[in-house]
């Protein structure tokens, strides 16, 4: 990785990896958008992804969970990553225990589904409709869908943008906190450095198709690196005195 690592001791990690990525080669035509990436994460880490804009953090995302093919390199996961996005996708025909029981092939889906809405605090919600939830809401519901697939891995597509801040904080909290319960690896798409600096173990910038910075924080605390030094990394330079 041609990473500028942070002096600090990693996190140990002891469950093993969620995911490998190597020598990623991801094109869109003759149009390369991701080269030689490397990146690993492991069962229980939080990762960051940020980026400028059209730098390719989605198409590594889709990648990740084989929404995409890849055009060389290898991505071994030991299983299917679960996706939430920035909006829910929720099926608007199917209840809330449906919606994320679905394609659960066990026969106590519905208690499974129960669980997982309980866990988001949603539990008391099983046979109302999409259509009736705040975003915040929804996005609960996202994350339910996601865990009750129990993944090693979980992707986050900017998944809080299109919410307020109050319901971002609280949302930041449930994902913590889910994360804390079930140890999967995460990997977070986002724009947004404060949310990347609160959530994660390690954060990285991709530039020119590759991870060009990685920062590792001490596990479970917040990172260690100021967030005009990250906005620095991301090309943009803060002339706030608070920042
Ligand atoms: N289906 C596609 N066909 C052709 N080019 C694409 C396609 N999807 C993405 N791209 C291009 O690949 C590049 C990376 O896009 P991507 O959506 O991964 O960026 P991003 O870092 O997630 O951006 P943003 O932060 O704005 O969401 C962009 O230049 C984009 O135009």
């Amino acid at each position: 990785m041609n990473a500028h690592v942070a002096a600090l001791p990693a996190a140990s990690f002891e469950a093993g990896p969620a995911v490998v990525v190597s020598n990623l080669l991801r094109s869109y035509g003759s149009r390369v958008v991701i080269e030689k990436l490397n990146l690993r994460i492991e069962r229980g880490e939080f990762v960051a992804l940020l980026g400028e804009s059209g730098c390719g953090k989605t198409t590594l995302l889709r990648a990740l969970a084989s929404l995409d093919a890849i055009q060389g390199g290898r991505i071994v996961a030991p299983r299917r990553p679960a996706v939430v996005f920035q909006e829910h996708r929720l099926l608007p025909w199917d209840n809330l225990w449906r919606n994320v029981s679905l394609g659960l092939q066990v026969p106590d889906a519905r208690e499974r589904a129960a669980e997982a809405l309980t866990e988001v605090g949603l539990g008391d919600r099983l046979d109302d409709w999409p259509r009736n939830l705040s975003g915040g809401q929804s996005q609960r519901v996202a994350l339910a869908r996601a865990l009750v697939q129990q993944p090693e891995l979980l992707l986050l597509d900017e998944p809080f943008a299109a919410l307020d801040a109050l319901t971002r904080i609280r949302m930041h909290e449930l994902v913590r906190e889910l994360v804390a319960n079930h140890q999967p690896g995460v990997l977070l798409v986002t724009h947004d450095v404060d949310e990347a600096i609160a959530l994660a173990d390690r954060i990285l910038v991709m530039r020119n198709g590759a991870i060009a910075f990685e920062h590792r924080a001490v596990r479970g605390g917040s990172a260690t690196i100021s967030r005009a030094d990250l906005l620095r990394e991301l090309g943009v330079v803060s002339h706030s005195p608070t920042s």
